[in-house]
């Protein structure tokens, strides 16, 4: 009883620490911290088990009445080292200021009289500057971004062979930003990401959700695939991953109760035509003619997109490098005289991150199409901008030049537009659609979203002259405001922490299930629902005086604060009751049970306290059950109706099982009865059949000795019984043929025969019917002496001492419907004991025929008789009447 006493303590132990553990979510830290010593700190930290209760319907974020706030265009500038001592024309005057010295070769030395030009940019990264430093400054707060569901654009823009590509992608052992965008983001939302192919693209810039059934299929699709694909593919990225080192840094602050997926797509604008380099097309065809030419389109939201473009679902960066090496693989690059490997077209490498919640239990993702966030963050990596006079190019890549620089002249002018409607006010249309760069990031110029540029310089004086237009154009972008991306995602209405909720609450059950509780996976409780006073502070700081906007939000954001943690209090209160109500009906329960299962001394010292004891193990520590608290009156009762209820419901219980078991039983006996009667019937039939069978038999047996007889009676000899003949019937012949055989065949009208069989001296009892046929013959025992009788009733008549014969004669048709008189004689011996024994000892029996009947056939003849009197025992058999002649 003790170990049962402590099993139980040590499981509600354990239970209550799970609860604390389960109590403590990230944000109630939080909350704790800010709202102060006023309310307790178990408030903060308590669970509501709701059951079934909808989530509320979502509610879209308040439209802003203000005007978007706007951020310029960010630009930075990056050197490139200067090679072979070549002399340099770029100094870096600070972090953010650059300055280009004059060489006197360029062109501008002899135009004008500057000698230096300064350009001021976001920030300055020399020659010695790294990729991580670079990706951490730039590109780093924009995986942020998209993280948190805003758009980004970074483009690398400068001269031909400024390092473009190398800032961009960089090489395997020392990333660009691309790669490090990647690790990062898989770094953040690894452990949140969701299946394979639960998020589909709808072909028109966005995605569905699929049920885990439709995901698991199309997983095992792919599988199929891999494994039919008989000789398996060396991947682009297996030469570059081994010698990659990764970055690790990781976002913070990633939204746990949100599921992930990555995509990546990757196009190229060459001559001014968009290309997708992902399209599934046999390796071995000719790229550039087997790749078609996508069009640029406008979703339902305004969003510019590359229209039936090969999204690919990542789930790691390696994933993603296979799909870059792939389309890398197909891009047009070129050797110049510039630059040994210079890309011929503007590349696009864009990372999208599809975002939805999960549902109220922090289980699955919630099946609604409109909570799926998208957001996405483009790498544009551009062509350079080249001076023909200096490449030398002809034909193709003459004809790419000039589409590369009239793109970039575009870019220009696009900017220089949009920059002069937004200092003047005026309202001049910017040419997006003159080229295709321009036309697919439209919705970033003229819509939201984080624009940053990278400016490459190569400091060398022969490009001095293109970088003077590069870095004028690049200080003027700087000039042009967008406006802050927002994350345009729903309020559902969805409680924070349900995925660390849920965990939580598993390993409990785990921890239970460890424990020995039975059936914990039943234990139902609604995790969603975790009491949390809302979202986070908003921030703080002041630096404006005249920013009344942030005092008033922290207003609205206390009172709202308030008002939950009055609605938690009043929860709570009701919960501690209810919490009361079933411990002591709990403690109650166990006494119960402790009394009816040994010998207790049970004494209640308090109606909340109750002490047991079990004095028949020496010893033990006694079992105490305290409930402090006050558990009220109206507890009691509810115990008591609890008590009355469970009553009810085992009385009804019971009733139901009676029920249950008296339709069982008579649902047996009316099975039982109707296999009696199927069985009594297929017997009856068994014996019906075996009746008739024995009587065919019988019928068989007759026909054969009548046969036999038939033979004899003309004289023909006796014929050896067939083999085949049962026992039976061989008894009956011989018992036949010991008759015929002791008259030794003489013929029945012999008369010498006759007299010899009488001596005359016996004394005869002639026992013959009263109405007995005269015969007419002689075939009789000569009986001198005899005695008549008709009926054989007195005993005397044989055991007279005169009587020693006995006939008796019988008259009956054959079975060919002639007379047949036997003749049975017998000897009657006296007996000790005064009576009388009569001994059959000879049988004599005639036949009479018409003189007018057919003759009887000899033996040979008699085969068709034979069958005749077969087939009328086959008739007789059947049931017929037998037909006589
Ligand atoms: N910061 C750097 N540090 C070291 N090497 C660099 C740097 N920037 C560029 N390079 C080297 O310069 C060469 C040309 O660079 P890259 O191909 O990136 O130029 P690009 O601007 O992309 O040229 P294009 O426009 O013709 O494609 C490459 O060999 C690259 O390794």
């Amino acid at each position: 009883m003790n170990l049962y006493l402590k099993t139980f303590t040590q499981s509600l132990k354990t239970w209550q620490y799970d609860c604390v553990r389960l109590m403590n979510c990230n944000r109630c830290k939080t909350v704790n911290k800010c709202v102060g010593q006023e309310t307790s700190p178990e408030m903060f930290h308590f669970f509501i088990y709701r059951r079934n209760k909808p989530p509320p319907p979502p509610r879209k974020t308040p439209a802003k009445v203000q005007p978007p706030a706007k951020d310029p265009v960010k630009v930075y500038c990056r050197l490139r080292p200067v090679q072979n001592d070549e002399e340099s024309c770029v100094k870096v005057i600070s972090q953010t200021i650059v300055s280009l010295l004059l060489p006197e070769t360029g062109s501008t030395y002899r135009a004008t009289n500057y000698k230096e030009l300064q350009h001021t940019f976001q920030h300055v990264f020399d020659d010695r500057a790294t990729q991580k430093e670079v990706f951490d400054h730039v590109a780093l707060p924009l995986v942020s971004d998209l993280i948190h569901g805003k758009n980004g654009l970074l483009f690398t823009y400068g001269v031909t062979g400024s390092g473009k590509t190398f800032t961009m992608t960089g090489d395997p052992h020392n990333g660009g930003i691309m790669p490090r965008c990647l690790d990062v983001i898989f770094n953040s939302i690894t452990s949140y990401q969701a299946k394979k192919f639960v998020f589909k693209p709808d072909r028109m810039n966005r995605f569905d959700i699929q049920s885990d059934a439709d995901a698991l299929m199309d997983r095992q699709k792919e599988l199929h695939s891999v494994i039919s694909s008989k000789t398996p593919k060396k991947k682009d990225s297996d030469t570059a991953l081994p010698q990659r080192t990764a970055d690790s840094t990781k976002i913070e602050h990633v939204d746990e109760d949100n599921t992930y997926a990555v995509f990546v797509t990757y196009v190229e604008i060459y001559n001014n035509a968009v290309y997708d380099l992902l399209e599934d097309i046999p390796e071995d065809t000719l790229r550039s003619k087997q790749l078609q030419v996508k069009i640029v389109r406008e979703d339902a939201c305004r969003n510019m997109y590359v229209h039936s473009v090969t999204e690919v679902e990542v789930k790691s960066t390696e994933e993603a490098f296979e799909a870059f090496y792939k389309g890398q693989k197909r891009k047009r690059m070129a050797i110049t005289i510039l630059n040994s490997e210079s890309s011929r077209s503007h590349s696009v490498f864009t990372i999208r991150l599809v975002q939805a919640p999960l549902d109220s239990r922090g289980e699955n993702i919630l099946q609604d199409k409109n909570a799926v966030c998208i957001s996405q963050l483009s790498l544009v990596d551009l062509a350079g901008s080249e001076r023909t006079n200096r490449t030398k190019n002809s034909g193709q890549r003459l004809r790419e030049a000039g589409n590369i620089n009239n793109s970039l002249m575009t870019l220009r002018t696009c900017l220089e537009v949009l920059r002069e409607n937004q200092l003047h006010g005026t309202n001049k249309m910017v040419p997006y659609r003159d080229s295709k760069i321009t036309h697919l990031f439209k919705n970033y110029f003229d819509g939201e979203g984080q624009v940053r540029m990278i400016v490459c310089v190569n400091p060398r004086v022969d490009d001095y002259d293109e970088t003077v237009h590069v870095m004028k154009f690049a200080e003027m972008t700087q000039e042009i405001q967008m406006s802050q991306p927002v994350a345009t995602k729903l309020d559902f209405g969805l409680t924070p922490g349900r995925r660390k909720a849920n965990q939580i609450f598993k390993q409990a059950l785990q921890k239970m299930e460890e424990n020995g509780c039975r059936n914990v996976q039943n234990i139902d409780v609604d995790i969603g629902l975790v009491y949390c006073l809302g979202p986070q502070f908003p921030g703080l700081e002041l630096d404006d005086p005249g920013n009344d906007k942030r005092i008033n939000d922290l207003v609205t954001f206390l009172e709202l604060r308030m008002n939950r943690k009055n609605l938690l209090l009043k929860d709570w209160q009701q919960k501690r009751e209810y919490f009361f109500t079933v411990g002591i009906f709990t403690c109650s329960h166990i006494m119960s049970l402790v009394k009816s299962v040994c010998p207790v001394i049970v004494t209640k010292a308090t109606p909340h306290k109750v002490k047991c004891t079990c004095p028949k193990e020496p010893g033990s520590d006694s079992v105490v059950v305290y409930l402090q608290g006050g558990a009220s009156t109206s507890g009691i009762r509810k115990i008591k109706w609890v008590k009355v209820q469970e009553k009810d419901s085992l009385i009804h219980q019971q009733m139901a099982e009676k029920e249950k078991l008296r339709q069982k039983f008579s649902d047996k006996m009316a099975v039982a009865k109707e296999r009696n009667t199927f069985e009594t019937q297929k017997r009856l039939k068994e014996q019906e059949i075996e009746l008739k069978t024995h009587m065919r038999h019988q019928e068989d047996k007759l026909r054969k000795v009548k046969e036999i007889l038939n033979k004899d009676s003309c004289h023909i000899p006796v014929q050896p019984v067939s083999s085949a003949t049962t026992l039976e019937s061989n008894t009956i012949l011989s018992r036949v043929l010991l008759a015929q055989n002791s008259r030794r065949g003489p013929a029945v009208s012999n008369p010498r025969h006759r007299k010899s069989r009488s001596t005359g001296d016996e004394m005869w009892l002639d026992h013959r019917p009263a109405n007995a046929v005269e015969l007419g013959t002689v075939m009789q025992p000569l009986m001198k002496r005899r005695k008549s009788v008709t009926k054989l009733t007195d005993a005397k008549d044989v055991a007279n001492s005169k009587t020693s014969k006995y006939c008796l004669m019988t008259q009956e048709q054959d079975s060919g419907g002639e007379l047949e008189t036997c003749l049975y004689k017998a000897d009657v011996v006296p007996t000790s004991g005064g009576g009388a024994q009569v001994i059959f000892n000879d049988v004599e029996t005639l036949k009479q025929r018409s003189p007018n009947a057919t003759p009887v056939r000899k033996r040979n003849a008699s085969t068709s008789e034979f069958q005749d009197a077969e087939a009328a025992c086959a008739i007789a058999v059947e049931g017929h009447k037998r037909m006589r002649h």
